[in-house]
This record gives structure tokens, C-alpha cells and sequence, in this order.
């Protein structure tokens, strides 16, 4: 996931490949909540691990499930419909989670404990106020702790005798479909007798009612359903475990590939993005956004739990759309209308007002930053496409709703060629941790950016540069460390760095068994990091980097690195010779005094005693070999920006060079 402040997307011209979605955020928490009160043991495959489901699970835990995750199973042990009594009073937080907030204050009022349930300020703003009206009614004792109507809550013991299960409990439909499937999931915890709810007003987000209707029948419960206006629990409904359950993909996460399928072309013209673990007899509501795909003309093909998507008309054609029935996939629907042949229009998507931010107010703001001309009413946004002049690179706002986060990464197919930022982008933890990373796998960009950072030896390049990377998501190339393991390689061979075996030493080069992970770096599985870091292998490095047949032999390598979003490599002739073309470059310096002063301290720090005079001549030795040998010598590129930081601590050296990327960028201000 990208813990990053922002996130720059570059410029995709394409994309193609395959990708495995995480598991649906909706299944996930009602199948959760449904374990939880069965009683016996159910294991559920493909659970979707996420911001939503962790909330979930950790109330579960508070109340006594048992729960034991193994990868992507997990076994939830279930209290049977009967809390332990007597216990405490128990807060439970629940982030920004409707599909924790609303079905766990249902159950909760009719489980018999005391409890306190929060979230973050936003689910404060979610209105609750007529699931809890509904509840009341039934003789549930439910307080508002904060604004009437509004999460935080107090829910007190219940009385089951005196609940009022004779008289339909009526709960309003056009606000949210959660109130209903909270009051579906809950109440075969009270049904010593026939429960009818009554839905007032038209039921919005019918599929996800269907969805809640289906797995309360795999848990044992089957309403009766007359219409979508009336529901009975049948008297002696109890929950039982199915044993074992799955978690179909996430089909509103679906959404984002189904239109990258649509957008881009792959590499050859024709590829196309095939998308595993959902299909298009799903469960889930959202599937329909495939119509929606389809009428703007995406070509898509599915089997069971897969969907194959490819362009098909283009301009995409617009839409004018009822999408009452997909909210959450519609908001794909408005950045896909960007690349369409006229205005589309979304109607019907009043509930957009009360998710995780207001969505049709965030969607139209950070549209028109694009360039857009958008149109939005209490119940409906229009959107204009945009020609390849009205495009305009913005940093889009993410209001802590990871749907708008994920959305607006299609905006970077623009054919005007210009990056997007997305800011905070790690609120797509909520339902798809890793989107960013799904998506890198699979698009194509004609330039991925990098940042060169050249300079002789500690001068503070890998400190600087790996900070670098780290603030911008991007990844990072310590070219020196395969240099220093290529020496290492060398010494066990019983090789030298002399002429007679350079062919040997760059065979050794080309096939190295490397691999970097978690800050290590592997030699054939073997840690061979401290071992490469010592000054007899920095020698060593600067002795075989002399060797072009070396050199030749891990510019390849080294290329590779290049990888979306984007790359800070450090070395030598970062932006000389490897990356040429690179967006910045720096060529950092220090004087030789400072180096040999910095080089001891780490050297003390790390218990390897030393002097600073023979540190400084080493230093200047490799400094001297480094910058004469024939092939690829330590120089600064002719672009390169030159930072002396002898006076500047690495604060203001990482400052200094992130100025300098910012001023590169084409970005408006948030
Ligand atoms: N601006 C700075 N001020 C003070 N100390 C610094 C600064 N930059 C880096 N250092 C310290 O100097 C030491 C050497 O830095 P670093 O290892 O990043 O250098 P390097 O140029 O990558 O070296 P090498 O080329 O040998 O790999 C580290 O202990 C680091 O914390
Ligand atoms: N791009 C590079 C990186 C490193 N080298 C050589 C020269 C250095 O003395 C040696 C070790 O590098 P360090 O880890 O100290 O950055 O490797 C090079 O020639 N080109």
C-alpha cells in the first residue's frame, strides 16, 4: 500500500494483463457478522483484509468470537446468538465501516450487552437515525451520544419479553439499503415468533439487499420477500454455520479494471484486461456495472469468476443512466464519461450524499480540476468529456474516500499525456489495499519517471535517495550494492578484478542469484548485506566497476529497476549512462574531510573501529579510481543540478531535492 502523502500517477498510454481482486467488502462484513452469531466454526476463503473488515473483526474479537487467520482463510468461532453475561460495558470503534456500523448496532441492540459504538468524525455525519427509529419501535434502548440521529452510540440491555414483535417494524428504504439488510442480519436473534419488516419509501440499492437475502439462506435463515416492500423472518429462524464459505472478488473494485479494459489498449493494440475471482453471474449488485461498460462500448466476456475486458467503441459512447442500482461502480461511470463522445448523466444517486464523503460534490470538484465541465444536482451529476487542450493536471482530493482515490487513477489514460496526483492515497485501504500496486501491474507508461542521484562515496546519496523514494512512493536502485555484490561473487570465485578475467567476473555479473526484500539483500538466499557494506567490498566494487565488460553486464539489470510509479536510483552514472533520460538529476557532493568524518561515525556506530586518516585516503582512492576509468567515470551529467551538502543536515538535503522535483511537476494546488 502507498503510505505516501500523494501519489503521482505518470501518464498511461496502456494497459493489459491479468489481475486478482480482493474479496467484496460487502460479503465480506455481512458473512463476518453472520459467523459471529452462528454457533460452530465457519471457515471463510478469500476474506477481503482491509481497513472495513479489520474494524469488523476486532468488535467480533471484543465480543468472543474466536478467530484464527491463516493467509487468506480464516476460521471465525461464533457465540451461538448468546453473549456471555455480565459483561462489561464494551466501546467498540468502527472507523469509517457502514457495513460494521449499521449491522452491528442491530445485533448489538438485540444481543443483550452494554455497548458504545464510534467511528472517525465522518460516520458521525452518516445518518443512522432510522435504523435506530426502527429498532426503538421494536424496544431496543438505543441513546445518541453525540448528534441525534448520528453515530456515536450508547446501546443498553435489551428485554426480549418485552420486545413488540406483533406489529410490522417499518424502516425507511430510500436513505440507505443498509438499515434493511442491519434489521434482516439482526432480528433471528428475536424471532420467537413471524418478524415483518415494512420498508417506507422506495428501497434504493435493491442488489445489496439480494446479496444480504443470499447469505442469510447460506446461514440457514430464508426470508420471505413479497416485492422489495415487505420481509418476514420466519418464527424459530436460528443462524448455522455453512462450514465453509467464499468470498467472491469485489465487484464495485471490479469497476476500475472493467474501464481500464474499456480505455487503454494493451502494448500490440488488442490485448485486454482479464480480471479473476468475479464473474458475471455474481451475487453482487455492482456486477451490472458490466451494462453500464457495455452500453458506453467496452467489449467484455466472462466465464465462471472471470471477466475478460477490451476496448471496443471508441470515444466510449455516453450514457444517460438511472444508477440507482450500482452507486458505488458509478462513480467509475463519471471519469469514464471524460473519454466519451458527449455529456453523460448519472441520475438517481441521491445516496452518493451520505457515503463516505459527499460523492457527488467531491466527484464534480476534482473533475472540473481536470478541465471538466460538470453539472450536479441533489440527485444527479453530468459530466462532459474532455478534448486533448481542456485537459489540465490537478491534484485530486481524496476526502478519505477510497472510491474517489481509485476512480481518478483512470484520469492518467488522458490523451493530452499529463500525470495525475492523487492525494492521500493510502484511504484505499478501506476496500482495496493494494489497488495502486494492481494496477501498476498491468499499465503501461511511456515514461516512468526517475530521479539520478550521482556523487562519490559518502557523500550521503543512498541515505538521500532511499528517502526520496520512500516520500514518493517510488522505488529505489542502490546501484552500488550490485557493484559490491558482483565483487563479493568475484572474491568467491577466487577471481581478481584484473583484465585476464573480466570475461568471468561479467558472466558472474549477468546471472547473479540476487534479490532485494525488506531492506536485505540476498545472494542466492543468503544475506549477504552486512557483508557487502564493508570498506574492503566498497574496493572491491570500485575495482570490478572498472570493467566494461562488468558494466555491460548490469545495465540490463539495472534498467529493470524502471517500474511504475517511478524510480530514485544512486550511484555513479545514474544519469550519465543508465538512465540518461531521467526527469532530475543531482550530483551530490561533500567535501572530503565531511565524508571521512561521516563514513567513521557510521563505521564506529556499527563496532568496526577505524581511523579517519586511513578512511580519507581509501576514500580518496576510490574517489580517484571512480572518476578516471575509461568507461562510464564518476561525473556529473551535463543537466545535473549539484548540491554540495558539507553544511546541510539530511533533512534539508532531502528537502533541497524534493523542491526541485516539485518545481518539475505540472500540478495545480489541491
Ligand atoms: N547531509 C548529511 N549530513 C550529515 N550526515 C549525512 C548526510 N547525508 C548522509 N549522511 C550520513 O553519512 C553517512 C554516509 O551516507 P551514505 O551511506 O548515504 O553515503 P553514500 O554516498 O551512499 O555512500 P556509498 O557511496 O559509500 O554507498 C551515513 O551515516 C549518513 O547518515
Ligand atoms: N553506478 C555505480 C555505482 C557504483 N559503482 C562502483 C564504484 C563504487 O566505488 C562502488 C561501490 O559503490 P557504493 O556502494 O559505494 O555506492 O561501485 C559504479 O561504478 N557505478
Amino acid at each position: 500500500m502507498f503510505s505516501t502523502a500523494f501519489l503521482d500517477i505518470p501518464a498511461l498510454a496502456g494497459a493489459s494483463g491479468t489481475v486478482r481482486l480482493p474479496g467484496s467488502k460487502s460479503i465480506s462484513n455481512r458473512v463476518l457478522l453472520l459467523a459471529a452469531l452462528a454457533s460452530g466454526t465457519t471457515t471463510v476463503h478469500d476474506l477481503l483484509d482491509s481497513d472495513d473488515t479489520r474494524v469488523m473483526l476486532d468488535a467480533l474479537r471484543a465480543l468472543g468470537c474466536g478467530i484464527d487467520a491463516a493467509g487468506s482463510t480464516l476460521r471465525i468461532t461464533g457465540i451461538g446468538g448468546q453473549l456471555k453475561p455480565g459483561g462489561p460495558m464494551l466501546p467498540l470503534f468502527l472507523g469509517n465501516a457502514g457495513t460494521a456500523m449499521r449491522p452491528l448496532t442491530a445485533a448489538l441492540s438485540l444481543l443483550g450487552g452494554e455497548f458504545e459504538l464510534s467511528g472517525v468524525p465522518r460516520m458521525h455525519e452518516r445518518p443512522i437515525g432510522d435504523l435506530v427509529d426502527a429498532l426503538t419501535q421494536l424496544g431496543c434502548r438505543i441513546d445518541y451520544l453525540g448528534n441525534p440521529g448520528y453515530p456515536p452510540l450508547r446501546i443498553r440491555p435489551v428485554d426480549h419479553g418485552a420486545l413488540v414483535l406483533d406489529a410490522p417494524i417499518r424502516v425507511r428504504g430510500d436513505v440507505s439499503s443498509q438499515f434493511l439488510t442491519a434489521l434482516l442480519l439482526a432480528l433471528p436473534l428475536a424471532a420467537r415468533k413471524d418478524i415483518v419488516i415494512e420498508v417506507v419509501g422506495e428501497l434504493i440499492s435493491k442488489p445489496y439487499i439480494e446479496i444480504t437475502l443470499n447469505l442469510l439462506a447460506r446461514f440457514g435463515i430464508a426470508v420471505q420477500r413479497e416485492g422489495w416492500e415487505r420481509f418476514t423472518i420466519p418464527a424459530g429462524s436460528r443462524y448455522s454455520s455453512p462450514g465453509d464459505i467464499h468470498v467472491e472478488a469485489d465487484a464495485s473494485s471490479a469497476s476500475y479494471f472493467i474501464a481500464l479494459g474499456a480505455i487503454a489498449t494493451g502494448a500490440s493494440g488488442q490485448d485486454s484486461i482479464r480480471i479473476e475471482g468475479v464473474g458475471a453471474d455474481s451475487i453482487q449488485g455492482d456486477i451490472r456495472f458490466i451494462e453500464a461498460a457495455r452500453q458506453m462500448g467496452a467489449q467484455v466476456d466472462s466465464g465462471p469468476n472471470w471477466l475478460d475486458v477490451r476496448r471496443g467503441a471508441w470515444p466510449l459512447k455516453a450514457i444517460d443512466l438511472d444508477a440507482n442500482h450500482i452507486p458505488d461502480a458509478a462513480m467509475t461511470l463519471a471519469v469514464m464519461a471524460l473519454y466519451a463522445d458527449g455529456p453523460s448523466t448519472l441520475r438517481n444517486i441521491a445516496s452518493w450524499r451520505v457515503k463516505e464523503t459527499d460523492r457527488i460534490d467531491a466527484m464534480a470538484n476534482e473533475l472540473r480540476k481536470l478541465g471538466a465541465t460538470v453539472d450536479s444536482g441533489p440527485d444527479f451529476i453530468r459530466v462532459h468529456p474532455l478534448e486533448r487542450p481542456g485537459w489540465q493536471a490537478a491534484s485530486i482530493r481524496t476526502y478519505d474516500d477510497h472510491r474517489v482515490a481509485m476512480c481518478f487513477s483512470l484520469a492518467a489514460f488522458n490523451p493530452a499525456g499529463l500525470p495525475v496526483r492523487i492525494l492521500e492515497p493510502h484511504c484505499v485501504a478501506k476496500t482495496f489495499p493494494d489497488y495502486f500496486e494492481t494496477l501498476f501491474s498491468v499499465a503501461q507508461a511511456p515514461e516512468v519517471p526517475v530521479i539520478c542521484i550521482d556523487g562519490p562515496t559518502a557523500s550521503g546519496k543512498g541515505t538521500l535517495a532511499a528517502e526520496v523514494a520512500r516520500l514518493l512512493g517510488y522505488h529505489y536502485l542502490d546501484s552500488g550494492s550490485l557493484y559490491r555484490v558482483t565483487g563479493l561473487a568475484m572474491r568467491r570465485a577466487g577471481l581478481s578484478a584484473e583484465p585476464q578475467h573480466e570475461a568471468q567476473i561479467a558472466a558472474l555479473a549477468a546471472a547473479l542469484p540476487l534479490h532485494f526484500t525488506e531492506g536485505k539483500v540476498l545472494l542466492a538466499g543468503e544475506d549477504v548485506s552486512d557483508e557487502i557494506r564493508t570498506e574492503a567490498a566498497g574496493m572491491d566494487a570500485s575495482r570490478v566497476s572498472t570493467l566494461p565488460a562488468v558494466r555491460a553486464a548490469l545495465l540490463a539489470l539495472q534498467q529493470r529497476f524502471r517500474q511504475l510509479p517511478g524510480l530514485v536510483a544512486d550511484g555513479r552514472d545514474m544519469g550519465t549512462v543508465i538512465f540518461p533520460d531521467a526527469a532530475l538529476k543531482v550530483f551530490l557532493t561533500a567535501s572530503a574531510a565531511q565524508r571521512a568524518e561521516r563514513r567513521h561515525k557510521q563505521l564506529i556506530s556499527k563496532g568496526i573501529s577505524t581511523t579517519l586518516d586511513s578512511l580519507r585516503s581509501d576514500l580518496e582512492a576510490r574517489d580517484a579510481r571512480d572518476s578516471s576509468r575509461s568507461v562510464a567515470p564518476l561525473k556529473p551529467a551535463q543537466d545535473a543540478r549539484h548540491l554540495d551538502n558539507s553544511q546541510l543536515s539530511i533533512e534539508q538535503s532531502i528537502d533541497q531535492v524534493l523542491n526541485w522535483w516539485q518545481e518539475k511537476q505540472p500540478f495545480k494546488p489541491a
